[in-house]
C-alpha cells in the first residue's frame, strides 16, 4: 500500500490561543514495500509525522493519501478503521500498552477489535509470535512475568496480528540493551525482506537508519530539511554537519555505509571536505557497481 504526505502542515491545538505549528509543507512518498527512515533532532517534527500515517492526526492544510484513501486537511473523514488496521503504529515502550492477563488475550485484542473472529485471530497470534522470535508456551503466561525484551515482543506480535501492509516503528529499541536492539532491528527488518512489508523507522541513529532504509528522508524544525537514499543522503556530509550531526557520526555513517555496500570506502576521512569529495567521486563512478 502506497503512502503520501502532500504538502502536509499541522498545528496542534488549532484555532485556540495554545496553536502550535509543529510540521509544515511535508511531502513524503512512500511507495509500497519501501524501507524509510525519518530522522531529526528533538522536536523536529518526527512523531507528528507518523501520526499521520495512519490517520491518527489529520493534517491542518494538505493532504495523505494512504492507498486508496485520501485525508484532506478542512474535510470530516469518515470510515478510518481500514486504515488503521493496514498500517500498525509500534509506539515507544509499546509494553506499556500490555494490559491483558494473558499474552493469547493481548495479542488477539486488536485483530478482534478490528471485527477478526476469535479463532482466527488466535491463530494469527500463534503466527505474530513465531515472527517476534517466541514459542507458543506463553499464550498462557501473564506478559507482567516476562522480561522487558519478552514482554516487548508481545506488544509487537499484536501489531503484527492485525495483518498490516505498513508497519511505522517509533523508536522501536528504545531502553534495550545492544544486543536486544539489534535483534528487534534485524527482525524488523526480515519482516520487511520476506513479507514485502513496508516499514517506516523513526529514530535519532543515523547508524540504524545507514544500514537498514532504501530511503532516508531528515527533518528539522518541522520540515523536510533533507530525502534520498543512503548514499545521496551521505554525498553531502558538508550539509549534514550544518544539520548539527557531529564528525564522529559521520564517520560511524561511513563504516555503515560501507557495510551496507560490502566494500570500501578507500579510507576513513576525517576531515570532513575531504570525505565529502571522495564520497562524492565514488557516487559518479557507481558505488553500487
Ligand atoms: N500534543 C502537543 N501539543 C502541543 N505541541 C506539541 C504536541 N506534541 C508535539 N508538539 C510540538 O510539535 C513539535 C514537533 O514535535 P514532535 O513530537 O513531532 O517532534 P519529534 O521529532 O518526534 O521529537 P522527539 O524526537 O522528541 O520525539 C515540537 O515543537 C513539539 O513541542
Amino acid at each position: 500500500m502506497d503512502i503520501s504526505l502532500k504538502s502536509v502542515e499541522y498545528r496542534y491545538q488549532a484555532n485556540t490561543p495554545f496553536e502550535r505549528l509543529a510540521i509544515s509543507d511535508v511531502s513524503i512518498d512512500i511507495p509500497s514495500g519501501t524501507y524509510l527512515a525519518l530522522i531529526g533532532h528533538t522536536g523536529s517534527g518526527k512523531s507528528t509525522v507518523l501520526q499521520h500515517l495512519n490517520a491518527l492526526l489529520q493534517p491542518t492544510e494538505g493532504t495523505v493519501l494512504i492507498g486508496s484513501q485520501e485525508i484532506k486537511a478542512h474535510q470530516k473523514n469518515k470510515n478510518l478503521k481500514a486504515v488503521r488496521q493496514k498500517v500498525g503504529i509500534v509506539f515507544q515502550f509499546p509494553e506499556h500498552q500490555l494490559f491483558e492477563e494473558t499474552v493469547e488475550k493481548d495479542i488477539i485484542f486488536g485483530p478482534m477489535n478490528f471485527g477478526v473472529s476469535e479463532s482466527e485471530a488466535k491463530r494469527r497470534a500463534r503466527v505474530a509470535l513465531k515472527q517476534v522470535g517466541l514459542g507458543e508456551e506463553i499464550l498462557e503466561k501473564s506478559p507482567f512475568d516476562l522480561s522487558g525484551g519478552q514482554m516487548r515482543r508481545v506488544a509487537i506480535a499484536g501489531v503484527l496480528a492485525m495483518g498490516p501492509d505498513v508497519i511505522v516503528l517509533d523508536e522501536p529499541t528504545a531502553g534495550l540493551d545492544p544486543r536486544g536492539r539489534k535483534e528487534i532491528m534485524d527482525m524488523f527488518y526480515s519482516l520487511h525482506k520476506e513479507r514485502g512489508l513496508s516499514t517506516i523507522l523513526v529514530t535519532h541513529s543515523m547508524e540504524d537508519a545507514a544500514r537498514y532504509a532504501d530511503q532516508i528522508v531528515i527533518m528539522q524544525q518541522g520540515r523536510v530539511a533533507k530525502k534520498g537514499t543512503p548514499e545521496e543522503i551521505f554525498s553531502e556530509t558538508a550539509e549534514l554537519i550544518q544539520m548539527g550531526l557531529d564528525v564522529p557520526e559521520v564517520v560511524r555513517f561511513q563504516l555503515k555505509l560501507e557495510e551496507k555496500l560490502g566494500s570500501k570506502l578507500d579510507k576513513i576521512y576525517l576531515s570532513i571536505e575531504e570525505l565529502s569529495a571522495a564520497v562524492s567521486e565514488r557516487l559518479k563512478r557507481g558505488v553500487r557497481s
